[in-house]
């Protein structure tokens, strides 16, 4: 489902190597899990699949589509939630979905019924109706990733999800991720909570200083390294190397 092939990316004309010659698999069914340290290149990776920065070398396939060749079809596979993600604050909760079923082409019955199905989710049902402006942190997150999930993406993109929601939410939206394997969809994620990373994902890929310096299950990541009792002890071995 996503391939990235030998892609490296440079900022400030090649003084900081941020991405180095990296190559991922995520196949379809599968968690996901980009760990990495503070400034590793985890967003820079991501915002290369999604088409936001270009890479300098190498290639990125969303689902076969070359997303430097056919970057509208590549993206009509993904859905993206950012970091820190911007919302428009002035449109109502229901006004902002809509928007985004639109910008998809959701038919009218599908997103009323994903609307209904994630507001229940997420309990936001009571507040649809308000501007988002009016929303507390928590509520705009989960806006935001209702309005991913509105046309069912094949990939699901998630830089950070975790932070800010409260545990419920985490709970539910972890939930949400497992439902999408099962259906044969691809999560992919970035995050610092290696437990979490631990628990719920399929596959895991770990990134440091621009290159990826391990890759597989856990059982895999296991072999590569000495202390094997917990993932955190991996991530802590492996980068610190
Ligand atoms: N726009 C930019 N201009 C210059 N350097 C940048 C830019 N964006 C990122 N960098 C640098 O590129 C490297 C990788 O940054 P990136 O944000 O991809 O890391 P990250 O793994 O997502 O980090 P974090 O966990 O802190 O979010 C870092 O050295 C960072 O300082």
């Amino acid at each position: 489902m996503l391939k990235i092939e030998n892609v490296s990316k440079s900022y400030n004309k090649g003084q900081i190597k941020a991405v180095d010659n990296i190559s991922i698999h995520a196949k379809s069914g599968e968690i996901f899990g980009f760990l990495g340290p503070n400034g590793a290149g985890k967003t820079t990776t991501i915002k290369m699949v999604v088409g936001l920065l270009k890479p300098d070398s190498g290639k990125i396939y969303v689902n076969g589509v070359d997303n430097q060749k056919d970057s509208i079809k590549a993206k009509s596979f993904i859905s993206y939630v950012p970091d820190a993600p911007e919302v428009y604050d002035r449109l109502t909760g229901i006004e902002y979905l809509n928007f985004m079923a639109d910008v998809y082409g959701v038919s009218k019955e599908e997103r009323a019924e994903r609307i209904e199905k994630y507001l229940e989710i997420f309990k936001l049902k009571d507040a649809i109706n308000d501007p988002i402006k009016s929303y507390s942190h928590g509520m705009q997150q989960k806006v935001v990733l209702i309005g991913a999930l509105i046309h069912d993406p094949q990939l699901f993109i998630l830089d950070e999800p975790m932070v800010g929601l409260d545990p419920k939410s985490a709970f539910d939206l972890k939930e949400i991720m497992r439902k999408r394997c099962e259906e044969g969809k691809t999560v992919f994620f970035s995050t610092h909570v290696l437990e979490v990373a631990e628990k719920i994902c399929d596959r895991i890929a770990i990134i440091n200083k621009g290159k990826i310096i391990a890759q597989g299950t856990m059982e895999e990541l296991k072999q590569q390294s000495v202390n094997k009792e917990s993932l955190e002890n991996i991530f802590l071995e492996l980068t610190e190397k």
